[in-house]
């Protein structure tokens, strides 16, 4: 009998992520490689989000070539005008434990009992602790899936020894000290390097206890996925395997794995776009007569939000460089009264000339372009990810949760980038994307471009993240059978 028509049901796995941009891409991808597999899927969205993705997207008509793919919508529990991002992006999750908790436990049980197609496991986001206690109550297998950098990951989940060891909240304000007690990070992680969560004054913070709680109740979790893979995290995946989680299927970067599987070779410059805005496409014909690597990209995320202040440090420091840059400027991501006020007529003069300014990018396709020659980011773990695929060396300026942890690995694990944390001085901002597109080009270049390789060997038959995926397809099919 083949494995997909056991005598028991067909496998179905119900997937919820963080309503997030960087929850809900990966996962948006990791739902059409279970649907390639042939296993039946529904992706639980917000209402908020899935109007967006429907309204910037193809994504209804992408996967609606699955018969066994279908949207479950849910209401966040907040106003439409809610900004979603910055500081306030957590209310979304005080929002969800609120709204989602118990309407999840009723679509499980709903879906559990579907005659046709009963759910048969459930890959909840890593940052909702409670989806282990409804899997339990519905009788359904929860495999975790946390979309942030393993090195972040195994650093919440040390965050109780910090504690213990009153290391946390901060004891004195030498942030370039060593923390000296994270296993595999010992040499070179400092305080400054923590995940921003871990500068609280008070260790019962609601959002510090939220992410180091979720992190713990991994354990519980049938099992972890994680999108990284195996050449760039392998010794931090190799720690969280033998101290949180025995099984881990680092399936990633899940945005190379979808592109090989679906047969998408270089030429396919289109993105399979899961946005939550306008992507303006006019930045692609900018570019496209740009010399090779003579552009500087700029992109902060989906959450991020930016002072007058600091968006004017950041241009300057741009126009100063002398370099093209292209620069993302998301809707309603200035904060602060009058963000259009008067700006120096020198460095509109300099944008006029080298600058392109867009609301949103398909960035994968921009990153891969041969203008691109450096991203200026806000180390996203999806960006961070991305930006290595395609090759590409950054100057991080990180904002907030993990893209601190990220920042420092790129600057100085895997030396692929430069660190700008917890500076923003437009002669800085001059100095190190002049270090990014020329001091130091070659050997930023040369190490970008091993982990490139090492991404294409990694999802190609045979390779490290292929395999887990494999793994992970034929464990699904596994829990329907029993
Ligand atoms: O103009 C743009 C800008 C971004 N993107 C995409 O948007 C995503 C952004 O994801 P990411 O780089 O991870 O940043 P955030 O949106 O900030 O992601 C949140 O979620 C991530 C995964 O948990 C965390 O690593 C981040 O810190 C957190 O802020 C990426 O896939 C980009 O390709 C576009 O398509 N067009
Ligand atoms: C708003 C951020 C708080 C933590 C979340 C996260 C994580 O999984 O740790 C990463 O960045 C954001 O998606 C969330």
């Amino acid at each position: 009998m083949d494995s997909q028509t056991s005598s028991s049901a067909s496998p179905h796995v119900l997937i919820f992520p963080v309503p997030m941009l960087g929850h809900i891409n990966p996962m948006l991808k990791l739902a059409q490689l279970l649907c390639l597999a042939k296993l039946n899927v529904t992706f639980l969205n917000t209402a908020y989000n899935h109007r967006r993705l429907l309204q910037y997207t193809d994504v209804e008509a992408r996967l609606a070539r699955f018969p066994g793919f279908r949207f479950e919508i849910i209401p966040d529990g907040l106003p439409d005008d809610h900004p979603r991002s910055g500081e306030r992006a957590n209310e979304v999750y005080r929002s969800l434990e609120l709204t989602a908790t118990p309407i999840l436990k009723e679509i499980l049980i709903r879906l559990r009992d579907d005659l046709n197609s009963p759910v048969t496991c459930f890959i909840a986001d890593g940052m909702f602790g409670y989806a282990y206690d409804v899997g339990e109550e519905v009788g359904i297998p929860v495999i975790a899936f946390r979309t942030i950098s393993s090195c972040c990951f195994w650093i919440y989940f040390n965050m109780p020894n910090l504690i213990d060891a009153e290391q946390i909240p901060f004891q004195d304000d030498d942030l370039d000290e060593l923390v000296n007690n994270i296993p595999g990070m010992e040499a070179f992680l400092r305080y400054r390097d923590l995940p921003s969560f871990c500068r609280v004054k008070d260790v019962n913070d609601s959002h510090f206890r939220r992410v180091t709680n979720a992190t713990r109740r991994t354990q519980r979790a049938n099992s972890l996925i994680l999108n990284t893979f195996e050449e760039l995290e392998g010794p931090i995946v190799n720690l969280i395997r033998a101290h949180c989680s025995s099984n881990i299927y680092s399936i990633g970067p899940l945005h190379t794995q979808l592109n090989y599987r679906l047969g998408r070779t270089e030429s396919d410059k289109i993105t399979l776009n899961n946005s939550l805005w306008e992507v303006d496409r006019s930045c692609i014909k900018w570019l496209d007569d740009k010399p090779k690597k003579s552009v500087v990209y700029v992109s902060f995320g989906s959450i991020t939000t930016i002072s007058k202040e600091q968006l004017m440090e950041i241009w300057a420091g741009l126009v100063q460089s002398n370099k093209f840059f292209l620069w993302v400027m998301r809707p309603n991501s200035i904060t602060g009264d009058n963000p259009t006020q008067a700006v120096d007529p020198e460095i509109l003069e300099g944008t006029e000339k080298r600058g392109y300014m867009v609301g949103w990018t398909p960035q994968e396709e921009v990153l891969a372009h041969q203008a691109i020659g450096g991203f200026l980011t806000h180390s996203g773990w999806n960006s961070t990810l991305e930006s290595i695929e395609a090759g590409v060396p950054m100057v991080c300026w990180p904002y907030f949760a993990d893209q601190q942890v990220n920042s420092r690995y790129v600057s100085h694990v895997w030396k692929i980038g430069l660190d700008m944390k917890d500076k923003c001085h437009r002669d800085i901002v001059e100095n190190m994307v002049n270090d990014m597109m020329e001091n130091m080009k070659d050997g930023l270049l040369s190490s970008v471009t091993e982990f490139s390789q090492a991404v294409k060997r990694s999802v190609a038959e045979g390779g490290t993240s292929s395999c887990n995926l494999d793994r992970l397809i034929d464990d699904i099919r596994a829990m329907a059978r029993k």
